[in-house]
């Protein structure tokens, strides 16, 4: 092991990876019915929210980013409902990611926080921030906090995001710590919670667990309680989607992971790989680098004894999504990540995205009226859902 990496340093001074991935034809949008359901939900609860908590993978920030909720909350329909992005898996993300999104947010004068939804510890800084928002929506509106008993409905929170970055896992971890507050419960020793007691969102490795927006689950008991909804993951509308996105949110299981070949997947992976740390597959090639996939594909045969490369890919690609434990690497699945201040904006990506959307939201039409979509009939529906390829 020692000499494979002694020859896998030597070689890394030679080795070129790919600075531009192949212009293969993927799907561009995985948006489904259920999700325009949970955006003319969003529409109706606003009004009486105080605070849109919006989940992000810290993997893939920029991927995992969903500017419908940019569009919901900047440009009108947000009213007084603050937002606080969180980068979820934070346990899974590189150092340098977390610097990045430093710059970016305070590009925008945004509040965000990483966390690891599943750690106690993790969840009860989060709850002090909200307690602590919650204070400050009463002195901006009430005047004073002191002796003050609280809102009418209490503090009120919607828990959105792209589907499968931790919404539900977060929910049950709030849930379970604030009621461990109220009934002084212990936590186990090392600050991860057990949701098997006090699971009430399900939670799973695929995309879509979550199907509709739940009833106002107490979270704390703090001035009349704290509340919030846990909602279906939505996707983004083909519109503001590129191939590299795609490509990055099926490698953090945002979307079907049947939605991407395999080889392809692998091959992006590779790819973000030897942009980053050749080394986090150096177990399969003898320490030495390749931009070949089917060279580590064969190298992961040999490991785990699977025969065909297919097989090898999926292995591999979701060894990566589930977080590679074994492995201690981290990699960021977005590009954009490893682009220097000069070259990337975060503010214009914003703008951009916001304007490429256009009035995409004032279509989505309210309770009761039917979307184009629901218009169609069922046959056309399922013929242009196949290609998953529309614009939505
Ligand atoms: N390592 C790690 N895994 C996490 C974290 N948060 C969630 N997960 C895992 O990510 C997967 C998806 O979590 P869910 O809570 O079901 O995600 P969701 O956003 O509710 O998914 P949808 O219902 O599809 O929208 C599960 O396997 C969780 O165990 C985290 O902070 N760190």
């Amino acid at each position: 092991m020692f000499l494979h990496r002694q020859v896998f340093r030597r070689l890394n001074s030679t080795f070129v990876p790919r600075h531009v991935f192949p212009d293969y034809r993927i799907a561009l949008t995985d948006f489904k019915g259920h999700q325009m359901r949970a955006i003319q939900r969003f529409q109706q609860l606003l009004p009486q929210l105080n605070l849109l908590l919006e989940l992000r993978d810290s993997r893939a920030p920029i991927s995992t980013r969903n500017v419908i909720f940019d569009d919901l909350m900047v440009n009108r329909r947000g009213g007084n409902t603050k937002r606080l992005v969180l980068y979820t898996k934070s346990d899974l993300c590189p150092k340098e990611t977390i610097e990045k999104l430093r710059v970016w947010h305070s590009e925008l004068g945004d509040e965000f926080m990483t966390l690891d939804s599943r750690s106690a510890r993790d969840v009860r800084n989060l709850i002090k921030i909200l307690e602590w928002k919650y204070d400050q929506t009463i002195e901006q509106t009430l005047g004073h906090v002191e002796g003050n008993e609280g809102l009418p409905l209490g503090y009120r929170i919607l828990v959105a995001g792209m589907p499968n970055v931790g919404k539900s896992t977060l929910v049950n971890t709030l849930r379970f710590v604030g009621a461990a507050k109220t009934h002084n419960l212990s936590e186990s020793v090392h600050g991860s919670v057990s949701h098997k007691r006090r699971k009430v969102a399900k939670t799973g490795g695929q995309a879509g667990v979550t199907r509709a927006t739940s009833e106002c689950i107490r979270i704390a008991d703090h001035r009349g309680g704290i509340y919030l909804y846990d909602t279906p993951g939505v996707s983004l509308p083909g519109r503001v989607t590129t191939r590299e996105k795609m490509l990055s949110l099926s490698q953090c299981g945002c979307v079907k992971n049947n939605l991407v070949d395999p080889i392809i997947q692998a091959d992006y992976l590779l790819y973000i790989m030897n942009l980053q740390n050749p080394a986090a597959y150096d177990q399969y090639t003898k320490g030495l680098p390749t931009n070949n996939v089917y060279k580590v594909l064969a190298g992961v045969g040999k490991a785990t004894g699977i025969k065909d490369d297919n097989g090898a890919a999926i292995h591999w690609i979701d060894k990566w999504r589930q977080g590679a434990r074994q492995t201690k690497q981290k990699i960021s699945f977005d590009v954009e990540t490893l682009l220097d201040d000069e070259s990337f904006s975060y503010k214009d990506l914003v703008a951009r995205e916001l304007e490429q959307l256009g009035p995409w939201l004032s279509s989505v039409p309210q309770d009761g009226q039917k979307s184009a979509g629901q218009r169609l009939s069922k046959q056309a529906l399922k013929a242009k859902n196949s290609n998953q390829l529309f614009n939505l």
